[in-house]
């Protein structure tokens, strides 16, 4: 017999995880005051023929030849793997999904951000012919509490508080039906850090 989805207009189905205490509030401090350290750039954006500061730090390590380019403007180039680092192997062993590098985002206050967007650049795997074979994409929040929305393009978001050690986990084909961002706050925030685990087809191995 069919079953009437009661719940279909309140709660969209996202396609991805939410895991609130992947690491324990320990091992979450320990790896925020390791992160602090990392090699955090002021990169500078391109937008309509204008060059700005991106409202955030960023940095990026993994594996050689794994070289990063967003927005057509900002070039990342990957640090190697520090030992703190990683832990891609323990996000692997518990998505099954596998990455080659990690983005690191410092949000120093409310005015840092990043705007809606998708991670769908073709370094990433990502084929516009065959989106839902896409790529998983984890992201491992510390520090400040922030707001993090996503929306299927053109429809409404759906907010989550992304707490200190929790592991979001996006699904393949997340990036080509939905659009993710951390707006800005007049909220007084914390400092928070985020790291993006992501594939890449480029280097060897
Ligand atoms: O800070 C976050 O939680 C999201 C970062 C993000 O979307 C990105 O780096 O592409
Ligand atoms: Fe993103």
């Amino acid at each position: 017999m069919q079953q009437l989805n009661l719940f279909q207009e309140s709660t969209p189905v996202l396609p991805l995880t939410y895991y609130p205490d992947f690491l324990s509030q320990e091992l979450a401090n320990e790896l925020y005051q390791h992160c602090l350290k990392l090699e955090w750039q002021q990169n500078q954006i391109r937008i309509a023929g204008k060059t700005m500061p991106v409202p955030r730090l960023e940095c990026i390590y993994g594996d050689a030849g794994c070289d990063y380019l967003y927005s057509n403007s900002v070039f990342l180039k990957p640090l190697t793997w520090t030992d703190n680092l990683p832990k891609r192997d323990s996000i692997t062993a518990l998505t099954g999904y596998k990455f080659r590098i990690v983005i690191g985002n410092q949000y120093r206050s409310g005015q840092d951000s990043i705007g809606w967007h998708s991670d769908n650049e073709p370094s990433m795997g990502y084929e516009p012919a065959m989106p839902a074979a896409g790529y998983a994409y984890a992201s491992l929040s510390l520090g400040g509490v922030r707001k993090f929305q996503i929306k299927p393009r053109d429809g409404k978001p759906t907010d989550f508080w992304l707490e200190h050690g929790s592991l979001l986990v996006m699904h393949p084909g997340c990036q080509s039906t939905h659009l993710h961002q951390v707006p800005k706050t007049k909220k007084v925030v914390s400092n928070r850090i985020n790291l993006t685990f992501r594939p890449h087809t480029g280097g060897g191995g």
